[in-house]
């Protein structure tokens, strides 16, 4: 049976990862569950919709809900970690303060992305402290983003840690394929490769058709475009970019939609309103639900509302543990050092690859060929531009954090990547690491 404790507790995203858990108790057998977060009221809140849930589905299983890191990790064997350094109120300043420069502004790519990864480096890298300390064998399985900063900084200070980063990102592309589609993403066997959230599918192996069908689903992204009715329009509008990517500039690759930040910032950023972005549509949405959903258990009303299900973020964190328990060698996309899985780009890059999982942890998949230069030429500036963020938050470096935001592949010029920058400086304040 296992212990295992969510770090970020108090995340909307708990549910679905402890209801995907419970769905797969044979394999993943589960004792105790301890909450950890660093804000009482969030992790009380969810303290009491996930006591509610597994009262409803008849569980027997010891619930801890705490602030105490070692009450939260000492003897636990796997870390569920999402959290979110500044909470959805910095994430806001992340998305807004770089608009006002013309930038990007975005949760974990641009400006914005580096501005949340200076914080998510110093709050991440204590909590790997804690879990160093309190339960040095357990498996970190990691949300936490932005991924390819915080897989890299991890990577630096814990390079015995077992940790294994994921992004869901390649899931909900799968899904869209599926609903648009009709596929079943269960029969493919994936080509992907990139940074996090900078990425794209070579090829797609339908194995219930004994072939690569990415040339046909660029055929219908052409045609027909993906099925977006009923879908959150911000991502119906992620989307939409998406397909026109590939329908009007590279139709040859599939790409990862968060390219849209890189190569299309004028198409991704046309929706945006300065002063109601995605952290406002959260804080309207998924938190909001939150304090509904408790006060729904509270008054004993309403409860046959409570949706909260198993659903694919948490399927695919949780299979990833089950991996690793039963040996399994399941293959997912992870973020990992490249160390030739890439061959043609820089070794000491942290890169987003196909890895087999086991009882031994993560194995990247040698893609065995050569990216194309238009794919190279992206990645390793944006790769050295994240490298000189984390090499800026080691070395309180002010001049590597300006080289680092200058080569951001969103950034123009030096100019306004200075004055982006000292904008950040000042409203992340503590947050950061101070910069000299
Ligand atoms: N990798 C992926 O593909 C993927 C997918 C979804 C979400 N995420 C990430 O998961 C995280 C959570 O997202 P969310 O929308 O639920 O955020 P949220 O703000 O709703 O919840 C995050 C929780 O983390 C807590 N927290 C903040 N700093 C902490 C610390 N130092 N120690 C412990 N707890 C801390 C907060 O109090 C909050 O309860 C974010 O980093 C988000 O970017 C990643
Ligand atoms: O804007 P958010 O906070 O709703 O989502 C940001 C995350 O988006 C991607 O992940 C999921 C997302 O978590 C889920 O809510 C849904 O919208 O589908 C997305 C793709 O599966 C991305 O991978 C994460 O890194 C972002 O944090
Ligand atoms: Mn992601």
């Amino acid at each position: 049976m296992s212990v295992i404790t969510v770090a970020g507790g108090g995340s909307g995203y708990t549910p679905g990862i402890l209801l995907t858990a419970l769905k797969f108790k044979k394999e993943f057998p589960i004792s105790e569950v301890r909450l950890y977060d660093i804000d009482h009221e969030r992790n009380a809140d969810m303290g009491i919709i996930m006591n509610y849930l597994f009262e409803k589905n008849h569980e027997q299983i010891k619930l801890v809900v705490t602030e105490d890191p070692q009450v939260a990790f000492t003897g636990c064997d796997f870390v569920f970690s999402q959290i979110r350094v500044g909470g959805m109120k910095m994430r806001e300043k992340d998305e807004k303060i770089p608009m006002k420069y013309g930038l990007v502004g975005q949760e974990t790519c641009g400006v914005g992305g580096f501005s949340y990864g200076m914080r998510s480096m110093k709050g991440f890298l204590k909590l790997v402290g804690f879990i160093e300390k309190y339960a040095p064998d357990c498996w970190i399985l990691n949300y936490t983003n932005p991924e390819t900063i915080i897989a890299e900084s991890v990577r630096r200070q814990f390079p015995k840690i077992k940790i294994v980063n994921a992004c869901d990102m390649t899931i909900g592309i799968e899904e869209l394929l599926e609903e648009s589609f009709g596929y079943d993403r269960n029969n493919f066997i994936c080509q992907y490769y990139g940074l996090n959230h900078f990425g794209w599918y070579r090829e797609i192996y339908d194995v219930s058709r004994g072939k690569d069908i990415l040339p046909e689903i660029i055929e219908k992204i052409k045609t027909q475009g993906f099925k977006l009715d009923g879908m959150d329009p911000s991502w119906a509008h992620t989307y939409g970019v998406m397909a026109d990517m590939v329908r009007e500039f590279f139709p040859q690759y599939l790409p990862n939609n968060y390219l849209q930040y890189y190569l299309y910032q004028d198409r991704a950023m046309e929706k945006e309103d300065p002063n109601y972005t995605r952290a406002n549509e959260i804080m309207d949405g998924r938190l909001k639900k939150i304090k509904d959903t408790v006060a729904k258990i509270k008054e004993n009303r309403d409860l046959e509302t409570i949706d909260y299900e198993s659903e694919s973020h948490g399927q695919y964190i949780v299979q990833i543990a089950i991996s690793i328990l039963h040996n399994q060698n399941g293959r997912f996309m992870l973020i990992v050092p490249n160390k030739g899985a890439i061959p043609n780009l820089r070794q000491d890059a942290v890169v987003e690859v196909p890895c087999y999982v086991n009882a031994r942890g993560i194995e990247p998949i040698s893609l065995r060929y050569d990216i194309p230069d238009l794919h190279k030429g992206l990645m390793e500036a944006q790769v050295a531009s994240e490298k000189l963020l984390v090499d800026a938050f080691f070395e309180h470096s002010y001049q590597k954090a300006l080289e680092a935001f200058t080569l951001n592949q969103t950034v123009p010029n030096a100019t306004v990547a200075k004055k982006a920058l000292n904008d950040l400086i000042e409203a992340n304040g503590d947050y950061w690491v101070e910069l000299n």
